[in-house]
């Protein structure tokens, strides 16, 4: 259902917000009454926007501040705060984006001592943190005097409303796998996400075999064989196709929801010898950033309260439970391992709890 109007305002602030991150504008977010000005270090023009004197504030995410060992008295409160750190100016744009981006450190192993701050505003420091995620940024920020894209704290959660989504349009779609097949487009007011769902074979009333699949570009389309992506979704319109009938859910939820530039750079971390999991926290992400009430929502519009999950991630059953849909049966997913995969696909087994 549409936003109604409180939420729709609320939406729009947090969307403009976006906008203006990926834009390189500085954003406000307010929380408690109290305003933080916001640069993105990532798309800023950040030399002309430095000091030339006194000091820079930056604000880093947590797992960053671990990675530059920043002992810190603030995040024995709550580990998951984003930190402050200042420096004397002048800094350079390279030297700041050393001090943030993970990627960077074996260029720039030395960096430092820094010293953490209190954060003068913890709720909206965690809420830019958010919405960096959404717009696809590095979640680091510098502080600064102003700025015209004013959003508050809790507007995130009314972008991201998964109640929000409607099916706008539907089609045939006849495919590879099976010549009935019907498209679904959902799109909601609130964020610029469309999500698409197939729905394969002849509709009855037997439990359909469902798949989430979350977007990923290299894996669906380059045929990347550092994940097991593109082969999963084939594989699972072909098992609909064989049952009587099934959906697939394409969720636009690139990089398990850290958005397609991020995963790259995931990717870049992955080259120097981490895994999928110190490679998304090193980045300032939690290992699954995904919000699985978007299906369930989707399931919802489609009719479909009763599903057979193709999946080895047992967070997709638990989420998709805790939002009503009833998970009959978990189906296991199974593809050949490549030489390429084999340490991704291990590491989901032993870190995150995937199962066969
Ligand atoms: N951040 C990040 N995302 C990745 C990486 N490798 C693959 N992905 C993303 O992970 C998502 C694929 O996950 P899925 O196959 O839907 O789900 P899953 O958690 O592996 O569980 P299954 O249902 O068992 O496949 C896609 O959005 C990919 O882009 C990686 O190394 N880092
Ligand atoms: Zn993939």
């Amino acid at each position: 259902m549409p936003l109604d109007g409180a939420d729709k305002a609320a939406a729009r602030r947090a969307a403009r917000a976006i906008d203006a991150l990926r834009r390189g504008w500085p954003i406000g977010v307010e929380a408690g009454g109290e305003r933080l000005n916001l640069l993105p270090v990532e798309t800023a023009d950040l030399e002309a926007a430095l000091p030339s004197s006194g000091t820079i504030s930056l604000i880093i995410s947590a797992s960053r501040a671990a990675t530059l060992k920043l002992l810190n008295q603030f995040a024995a409160a709550d580990p998951n705060l984003p930190i402050q750190i200042s420096l004397p100016a002048p800094l350079t744009a390279a030297e700041i984006i050393a001090i943030v981006d993970p990627v960077l450190d074996m260029r720039y192993p030395m960096k430092g001592p820094f010293r953490s701050e209190a954060l003068s505003n913890a709720p909206a420091a965690t809420a830019a943190m958010d919405l960096a995620r959404h717009g696809g940024l590095l979640p680091a920020f510098v502080l600064v005097d102003s700025a015209e894209d004013i959003t508050r704290a809790e507007d995130a959660a009314a972008f991201a409303d998964a109640d929000a989504l409607i099916i706008s349009a539907h089609a045939r779609l006849p495919v590879a796998a099976n010549s009935e097949a019907h498209i679904y487009g959902f799109r909601s007011d609130a964020d610029a996400t469309d999500h698409i769902a197939l729905v394969v074979g002849k509709r009855d009333s037997s439990t359909p075999i469902v798949r989430l699949h979350s977007e990923c570009l290299t894996g669906d389309v380059l045929g990347s064989l550092k994940c097991d992506c593109g082969p999963q979704l084939h594989a699972a319109l072909e098992q609909m196709s064989e049952a009587t009938w099934g959906v697939l859910l394409y969720l636009r939820q690139e990089g398990r929801g850290i958005g397609l530039i991020n995963k790259l750079r995931a990717y870049a971390l992955q080259d120097q010898g981490f895994d999928t999991v110190d490679a998304n926290q090193r980045l300032g992400f939690a290992i699954d950033a995904r919000d699985f009430s978007i299906a369930a929502r989707m399931l919802d519009l489609l009719n479909v309260p009763k599903i057979k999950l193709l999946t080895n991630n047992p967070e997709k059953v638990e989420g998709l439970e805790a939002c009503g849909v009833t998970v009959e049966e978990r189906l296991p997913v199974k593809i050949a391992a490549n030489p390429h995969n084999e340490f991704y696909l291990d590491t989901k087994r032993d870190r995150t709890g995937h199962k066969l």
